[in-house]
């Protein structure tokens, strides 16, 4: 199983505030240096890296000289604007000094929830990705009300994972993974080494909470796993203070807990497209079209009859047949404009009609899913 890991091409990397910030004494400059390194190797040898930094309160109470995390929202979320200043600091020069662009990036619910920002937030991620930068994501904390917090960090970079579409999310935390019991109840715990997230037996061992830190504990980065296997990616729970932890695991060493999506990246990919994309347009099909999609083949532009909205390259789009029925949805591999133009033609057109090919399908069958 370890081959997800070794093959994984877009990595979510979550570090949580207990590794971070070295038991509460400000942050961990030097831990965090070590990382950076190990993610300025994994980015030089092609692998694109989203990093989910936690910290800010914790760095924000050490900067105010506060030694009990405070109760008061209010409070945190003064101890976050003051912390973020630092972390974000601590990343952006130490990736620099390597010669790696960084770019801070703060989220709320909304922001995902609400499908313009979603997709905005998607597509500057995307673009940041293809500039060679490394995103540093954390909840804007300042913000966040109480009934819309994400809390706990998990959870954010596993929606993180859903909007990048990354294949591994790793979470790194300071246990060397996930144990079939809480270790600070039971030292003799033993670690598991591989399980599919959706096992209902963990979460009997990841009940307990997180440490005075950390906010979420086993419980939470189960539930990001799970999370983040609706889109098809691996997740791995793993020791951030274990030696050159995410060099090791980039060349298949068994550290920490590998958590399996249940169904297999293409066809959770499928399930996922389902739910989270906006329509942007229609396309209307003949019958023939309707059939051979019915049957599992990709959309043709020469099955295309119409074309309805005002949608990008990549967008989701609607395809209805002949008597109107929703027939598919999928992503459009040509904008309306130039569906316009190669609609009811063969695909050997497209270049003559264009100037140019994207591809020679209109949907593909791995984009779409049949209604
Ligand atoms: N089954 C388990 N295996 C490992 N750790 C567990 C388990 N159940 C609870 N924990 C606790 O979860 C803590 C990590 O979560 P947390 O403190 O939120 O860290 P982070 O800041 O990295 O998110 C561990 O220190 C550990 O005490
Ligand atoms: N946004 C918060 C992170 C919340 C939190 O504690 O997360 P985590 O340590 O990952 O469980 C911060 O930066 O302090």
């Amino acid at each position: 199983m370890r081959d997800k890991v070794t093959g994984a091409r877009r990595w979510v990397v979550k570090i949580g505030s207990a590794l971070l910030t070295a038991d509460g004494k400000g942050l961990d400059e030097a831990a965090m240096a070590v990382w950076v390194e190990q993610m300025i190797l994994l980015r030089d040898a092609g692998v694109e890296l989203v990093l989910v930094s936690s910290g800010a309160v914790a760095a924000g109470m050490s900067r105010l000289g506060w030694t009990a995390r405070p109760k008061a929202v209010h409070e945190l979320q003064a101890a976050a604007a003051v912390g973020q200043m630092g972390l974000v600091q601590a990343w952006e020069s130490s990736f620099a000094r390597r010669g790696r662009p960084t770019a801070q990036i703060l989220l709320t619910h909304d922001d995902l929830s609400d499908r313009k920002r979603y997709l905005n937030a998607r597509s500057t991620l995307r673009t940041l990705l293809d500039l060679g930068a490394i995103p540093v994501i954390n909840e804007n904390d300042t913000v966040v009300t109480d009934e819309i917090r994400f809390g706990d960090n998990d959870t954010l970079a596993a929606l993180v994972a859903n909007l990048v579409e990354a294949d591994l999310l790793v979470i790194l935390t300071d246990r060397d993974g996930m144990f079939d019991a809480d270790p600070r109840s039971k030292p003799d715990a033993t670690l598991i080494s591989e399980a599919r997230a959706d096992d209902p037996a963990l979460d009997e061992v990841a009940g307990g909470s997180g440490g005075a830190l950390g906010r979420g504990g086993m419980q939470t980065k189960l539930r990001a796993a799970r999370l983040a296997a609706r889109s098809g990616a691996h997740t791995v729970i793993a020791g951030g203070r274990i030696d050159q932890v995410l060099t090791r695991l980039r060349q298949g060493e068994r550290l920490g807990t590998l958590l399996a999506p249940e169904r297999n990246r293409h066809a959770a990919r499928k399930q996922w497209l389902a739910g989270h994309l906006q329509m942007r347009g229609t396309l209307g099909l003949d019958a023939g079209a309707v059939l051979a999609l019915r049957q599992g083949r990709s959309l043709l532009p020469v099955g295309v009859r119409s074309v309805v909205g005002n949608f990008r390259r990549g967008e989701m789009v609607v395809c209805k047949g002949p008597d109107g029925a929703e027939v598919a949805r999928g992503l459009v591999n040509y904008s309306a404009l130039e569906a316009q133009r190669i609609l009811g033609r063969s695909s050997e057109e497209i270049e003559r009609l264009l100037g140019y090919v994207d591809e020679p399908e209109m949907v593909h069958r791995d984009n779409m899913i049949l209604l």
